[in-house]
C-alpha cells in the first residue's frame, strides 16, 4: 500500500505517532529514543521511522509545515495506515510574557484564523481540541512549575505576521503561544477517529526580541518530546 505521501506498507506503522514539523528532527527522534528504529517512508523527504519506546511500538514521521502539510500528513496516516494517535512536537512562539523560551507548552485546543477549518462543515466553526486523555497524560508527565504551560494556543497560516494588537487580544483570551499546524491536526483527528495533541517547545517570543538558534530549535526539545512520547504510550496501553 502507498498513498501519495507515504511508501510504507500496511503495519509499518505504529497505533502512535510522533510528529514533528522538522524532518530533520524527525531523523534525530528516531536515533535519540526509539529503539531499532527502521526507515518506513522517504518520499518527498519526509522520512518516517518505526522503532520502540519504553518495549511499546511507536512511529515518527514530519508534518512539514502549516495546516495543508499536517492536514495531508495525518488523514493519510490515521485513514490508510490504522494509527490512532498523533502527538505533534513543534515550536511556537510564546505570547504572555509569563511563556519564556525553551518552556513546554501542551495545547488543549487550537484557534485559528485559518479558512481550512471553515471548509469542513458549511456554517460551522469547529472547536480544535486535543483528544483529552493525550492532553491529561501530557499533563500529569510534564508535571508542574513555571516553565510548563497548559492550554489553548494559536495556528496561523502566516508566519510573519506584523500584527501586535491581534497577539494582544489572543493574550486577553488566555492564548499562550503561536505556530502552524495544531488546529489542522486537532480537526483531522475529529474527522478521522483519532486522537491528537501538540506539545510545543517556545523556541521565540512574539513581543520579545529573543529566538533560539535554527540549531537549538533543532535539538532544544527533548522535554516535549519525551512527555508527547509518555502520553502516546499511556493510550496505547490503556
Ligand atoms: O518547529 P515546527 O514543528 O516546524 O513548528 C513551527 O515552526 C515552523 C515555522 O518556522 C512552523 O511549522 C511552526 O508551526
Ligand atoms: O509558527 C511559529 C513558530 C515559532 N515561532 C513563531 O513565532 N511562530
Amino acid at each position: 500500500m502507498v498513498t501519495p505521501h507515504i511508501s510504507a506498507a500496511p503495519g509499518d506503522f505504529a497505533p502512535g505517532v510522533l510528529m514533528p514539523g522538522d524532518p530533520r528532527r524527525a531523523r534525530r527522534i528516531a536515533e535519540t529514543i526509539l529503539q531499532d528504529a527502521r526507515l518506513v517512508t522517504d518520499v518527498r523527504g519526509i522520512e518516517g521511522y518505526t522503532g520502540t519506546y519504553r518495549g511499546v511500538p511507536l512511529s515518527v514521521l514530519a508534518s512539514g509545515m502549516g495546516m495543508p502539510s499536517v492536514t495531508i500528513y495525518a488523514t493519510e496516516l490515521f485513514r490508510f495506515y490504522g494509527v490512532r494517535s498523533i502527538a505533534r512536537v513543534g515550536t511556537a512562539g510564546g505570547i504572555p510574557a509569563s511563556v519564556g523560551l525553551r518552556d513546554v507548552v501542551v495545547a488543549t485546543a487550537a484557534h485559528t484564523d485559518s479558512a481550512m477549518g471553515s471548509r469542513r462543515i458549511d456554517g460551522v466553526h469547529l472547536s480544535h481540541a486535543a483528544s483529552f486523555r493525550l492532553a491529561a497524560a501530557a499533563a500529569q508527565a510534564a508535571g508542574t512549575g513555571r516553565h510548563i504551560h497548559v492550554g489553548p494556543v494559536f495556528t496561523t497560516d502566516h508566519f510573519y505576521l506584523e500584527r501586535p494588537a491581534l497577539f494582544e487580544q489572543l493574550e486577553a483570551h488566555g492564548t499562550l503561544a503561536v505556530e502552524m499546524e495544531a488546529a489542522g491536526l486537532y480537526a483531522t483527528a475529529a474527522a478521522e477517529g483519532g486522537h491528537a495533541l501538540a506539545v510545543l517547545t517556545v523556541s521565540d517570543h512574539v513581543r520579545r526580541a529573543e529566538a533560539l538558534t535554527p540549531a537549538e530549535r533543532e535539538t532544544d526539545f527533548d522535554r516535549a518530546v519525551t512527555i508527547a512520547a509518555t502520553a502516546l504510550l499511556a493510550e496505547t496501553i490503556s
